[in-house]
């Protein structure tokens, strides 16, 4: 027969209720300053050991049951904040914590959280006693796992998750009264604070907010309170954060109780964890999709993170890469996904090795991908917060961890304002390639004819893009009006800018723009076709299409851009003959980065190019030459059809102006209709026909 095990008095929730306010220390102090030895004694005063400075979870007045998940989790030995914040958050006490990322502040929440509800012998059906916010699903999903792991043996204490998306509210509806402990994201919870009956939180015990700086900030001011609204002030608070909010008006927002500020890390020399190796490198904008491609094409065997500030940039920048197989399983995470997309890129992506994940923001805060090398941000931070949260993927829990950060010259000031916040970000090689064409725009421009899907993607890009430059409130780092934009747009694929009509003029007309795209076009050309060939003509048409031509030895080079902005080429020979290609000749400068992060010109350093490569460089020059051929082809056939869809728009207009005619003159038989052929008039009479039939 199975024995039962008898909780001993260590396990016992007045025992460890007794112990812990024996034992505790007083508000203020810092349980860093106390060393405990490693055997520690018991206090012959109160009658228990202490734990204030202790360094190992069993030294703490801890239930058996949250022990036992954290050995098995394998969690043994404290971090800082572990050690700093367990003392006061488990004798009650409202927390402030911060720590520097991936330094384990989510065992700083949950213990004390876990032990609370033990000692209350909380159970099912005595109402919600502990909620823990988060800014993010994905983020809420990684705290509920590690909730598992410590409440693993406590299984009176039910939990649930609520986030945004697949979860069924029905479902959710019917469950949530009967839970212990919720972690939730702030539009859901108050969704059910607001429609589910059974959800009471008269008798909540702890509230967390995790990335506390985060749910306090203007994003989530609305929904912030009216939680608050629905929760009872007298409760335990614990705010948690790597960039930790100290605003007066926050706090007394949160009704906190003399709150201990713990901030252990804050007379450290760097804000950033030790283990980080942080560079910056100045790069044109137009210049940072094809350096973020060298730079992935030279990290094959690496996990990076790359950062980009909108869901649209993130969509294209993923579709293009992914047409141009860089040879690295690629993926990319941003709040315009389904949820169970979002679930499935997250989850493969903490197992894939090597592997490239692209993301917004939602990425930035307390998501703990394992083992990334690299964190890449193409773009720049909002702000020292957004840079601290991004790098901080990496690095983590004292592994090492590199970090690139890419800015236009424009933006150089944010190396400034890093460093002021005691980040030590080095600045690498200059990486902008100089008057160099950027073959991969050409490559990418050829996939946006051929996928309108891609196009319309790369168009959002570029205006979502600058969208989020001109909403960034630091005007020193963000500034429109320096950023090239005709050339940014050219690096997407697209010979014309989109318009932006929030800037409150045509910011890139095919006008005002000409004059860059046709050196643009006739340095691609140039580079890429081996075309070093005058250029001949650059003409825009009335539709907004733009054609430039070029002559060399015989043949003719068409490059087109289309009103949508897609672009194409087509070569025409006048005489047949054998086409030679210099496959060493012309090639665009390259960025080569070593272990360091460091770019270097290629052209200045050894030769590179095997027989091989040059083999395999003419072959795929062959295969572009192939695909110009046929993209030529498409855009006759578009021309065509475009023609053929005007003439019907100009019949269709030609009969409504006779229809509306006859309606205002009765029976009468208009001029117009004289000079319609017998097909138009069937038309007509047809038109006529089925309306009168309504
Ligand atoms: N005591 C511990 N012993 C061993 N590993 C730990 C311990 N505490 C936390 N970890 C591990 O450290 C990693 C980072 O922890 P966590 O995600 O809690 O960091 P964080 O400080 O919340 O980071 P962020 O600021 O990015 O949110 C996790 O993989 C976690 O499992």
């Amino acid at each position: 027969m199975k024995k039962r095990r008898k909780s001993g008095p260590g396990n016992s929730s007045d025992f460890l209720e007794k112990w812990i306010r024996a034992e505790a220390l007083a508000p203020g102090s810092n349980p860093m300053a106390i060393k405990l030895p490693r055997q520690v004694l018991v206090n012959p005063a109160t009658g228990f050991k202490p734990y204030a400075g202790a360094s190992r979870f069993d030294q703490l007045p801890l239930s058996g049951k949250t022990l036992k998940g954290l050995k098995e989790a394998k969690y043994e030995s404290m971090t800082e904040i572990q050690r700093a914040a367990l003392p006061h958050a488990l004798a009650g006490r409202d927390v402030l914590g911060a720590a520097k990322t991936g330094s384990g502040k989510t065992l700083a929440f949950l213990i004390p959280l876990v032990e609370k509800l033990y000692r209350l012998r909380w159970r099912s059906g005595h109402g919600l006693a502990g909620i823990v916010i988060s800014p993010t699903r994905e983020l809420a999903e990684q705290i509920f796992l590690e909730l598992g792991k410590v409440a693993k043996h406590h299984r009176f204490l039910t939990r649930g998750l609520l986030i945004g998306g697949s979860h069924d509210v029905g479902l959710e509806s019917n469950r949530v009264g009967e839970l212990c402990i919720l972690v939730a994201t702030p539009g859901r919870l108050l969704h059910h604070l607001h429609q589910t009956a059974t959800l009471d939180c008269t008798y909540l015990q702890v509230l967390v907010l995790d990335e506390a700086d985060r749910i306090l900030d203007s994003g989530f001011a609305r929904e912030l309170t009216d939680i608050l609204a629905a929760l009872p002030n007298q409760r335990q608070t614990l705010l948690f954060s790597a960039t930790q909010t100290r605003s007066v008006s926050d706090l007394a927002r949160l009704s906190l109780r003399d709150p201990e500020y713990l901030a252990v890390h804050s007379e450290s020399a760097v804000a950033t964890p030790a283990t980080l190796q942080q560079k910056v490198v100045i790069v044109k904008l137009h210049r940072k999709i094809e350096t973020l491609w060298r730079f992935i094409k030279t990290r094959l065997s690496s996990k990076l993170l790359v950062f980009l500030s909108t869901c649209t940039q993130v969509k294209f920048v993923y579709g293009a890469f992914k047409h141009l197989r860089p040879g690295v399983p690629l993926s990319c995470l941003h709040g315009r996904q389904k949820q169970g997309k979002r679930d499935l890129v997250f989850s493969n992506f903490n197992q894939a090795r090597p592997s490239v994940l692209f993301a917004t923001d939602i990425a930035a805060r307390g998501l703990d991908f394992p083992a990334v090398d690299w964190v890449v941000q193409v773009d720049c931070p909002e702000d020292v917060e957004t840079y601290i949260h991004r790098v901080g993927r990496t690095a983590r829990n004292k592994l090492k961890g590199k970090s690139l950060l890419l800015l236009d010259p424009s933006e150089v000031k944010m190396i400034e304002l890093l460093r002021q916040h005691k980040i030590p970000i080095e600045e690498a090689a200059e990486a902008a390639p100089r008057g160099e064409s950027c073959d991969l725009s050409q490559q990418i421009g050829a996939w946006l004819s051929k996928d309108p899907g891609l196009k319309h993607s790369a168009q959002r890009a570029f205006v979502t893009y600058v969208r989020s430059v001109v909403l960034q409130r630091n005007k020193e780092v963000f500034n429109v009006g320096k950023l090239p934009l005709p050339e940014f747009a050219f690096s997407l694929g697209l010979a014309i800018a989109p318009r932006i009509r929030f800037l409150g003029k045509q910011a890139a007309s095919v006008k005002n723009e000409s004059q860059s795209l046709k050196n643009e076009l006739a340095k691609s050309s140039s580079s890429s076709s081996k075309v070093a060939g005058e250029v001949k003509s650059c003409a825009a048409d009335e539709d907004g299409d733009l054609f430039m031509r070029l002559k060399k030895r015989g043949r003719d080079f068409l490059f087109g851009v289309l009103e949508d902005g897609s672009l194409f080429s087509s070569c025409r020979h006048k005489k047949t003959k054998r086409l030679k290609i210099d496959a060493r000749s012309g090639t665009g400068q390259r960025l080569v980065f070593d272990e360091d992060g460091s770019s270097q010109d290629e052209r200045g350093g050894k030769e590179l190019w095997s027989s091989n490569a040059r083999i395999a460089e003419r072959y795929k020059r062959l295969q572009q030459e192939m695909k110009e051929r046929d993209r030529q082809d498409k855009v006759l056939e578009r021309l065509r059809l475009r023609d053929k869809r005007l003439k019907r728009k100009a019949r269709e207009r030609k009969l409504d102006l006779i229809d509306e005619d006859m309606s205002e003159q009765g029976d009468d038989k208009p001029e117009l209709l004289d000079s319609l052929s017998l097909a138009d008039q069937e038309a007509l009479a047809l038109k006529l026909l089925s309306r009168s039939n309504h």
